[in-house]
């Protein structure tokens, strides 16, 4: 029977610079022979993204109920799933993807305050057991992240998003989550210092490429 394709994800609060090294990463990969799909979440399919823009948009003044907000999240993460991530998996793509459900633990678990036994079973429900082969965790102090996220959206000419307007504590609430989560499950989640020259950051996500992919093979 043939091998499923592996699922790597990329982690991490706000601006500590997982778009910029999704890329690179997918370019590695590449270049090791392997089929890559780049993907991310809340997203990924058409559907997926309407999702992610009801739950990014501030045009309505509404507020987001916190259970609202994570269901949203999973009925995202099902359409995914379902018509894009099992698929590529089933037919030996590596699947790349920005945020997964440790996101979900972070933002709605440390960030909101909702229990990690209620996100515990949408997990089942959803995932039916998939998760992660490996987690690229990066990590940094959040005011040092903010900057770096304020210096891209100056030079965009863009405005905040309804994740990205809020305050230090949620962040820093979401990063002690995101440790927690590392700590929880050492061999699937690596922590990368993010907070170093990028061509720093790019030689740890190598090391870690490079012994995990070695392993599998
Ligand atoms: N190691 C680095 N050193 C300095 N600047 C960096 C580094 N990595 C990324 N940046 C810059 O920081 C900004 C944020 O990076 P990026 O958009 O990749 O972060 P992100 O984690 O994807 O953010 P978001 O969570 O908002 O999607 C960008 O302007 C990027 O060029
Ligand atoms: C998967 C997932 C995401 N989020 C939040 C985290 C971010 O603020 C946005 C996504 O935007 P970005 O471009 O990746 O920064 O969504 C969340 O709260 N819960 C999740 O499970």
């Amino acid at each position: 029977m043939q091998q499923r394709g592996r699922f790597i994800t990329l982690e991490g609060g706000e601006g500590v610079g997982k778009s910029t090294n999704l890329e690179w990463v997918a370019d590695w990969l590449t270049s090791q022979g392997i089929e890559v799909v780049r993907t991310r979440e809340p997203g990924g399919t058409p559907r997926a993204e309407a999702i992610r823009e009801l739950l990014l948009s501030t045009e309505c003044d509404e507020p987001l109920d916190g259970d609202t907000e994570l269901l949203l999240v999973f009925a995202a993460r099902a359409q995914h799933l379902a018509q894009r991530i099992r698929p590529a998996l089933e037919r030996g793509a590596w699947v790349l993807c920005d945020r997964f459900t440790d996101a979900t633990y972070a933002y709605q678990g440390g960030g909101r305050g909702i229990d990690a036994s209620r996100i515990g079973e949408l997990e089942r429900f959803v995932q039916c057991g998939l998760e992660p082969d490996l987690t690229l965790l990066l990590d940094m102090p959040v005011e040092a992240a903010q900057r770096r996220l304020q210096g891209r959206l100056a030079a965009g000419g863009q405005s905040r998003d309804r994740f990205e307007r809020e305050h230090l504590a949620f962040f820093e609430a979401v990063r002690q989550a995101y440790l927690a989560r590392a700590a929880a499950a050492p061999r699937r989640v690596a922590v990368i210092n993010a907070d170093a020259p990028l061509a720093n950051v790019q030689a740890q996500l190598t090391a870690c490429l490079d012994e995990r992919t070695r392993a599998w093979r």
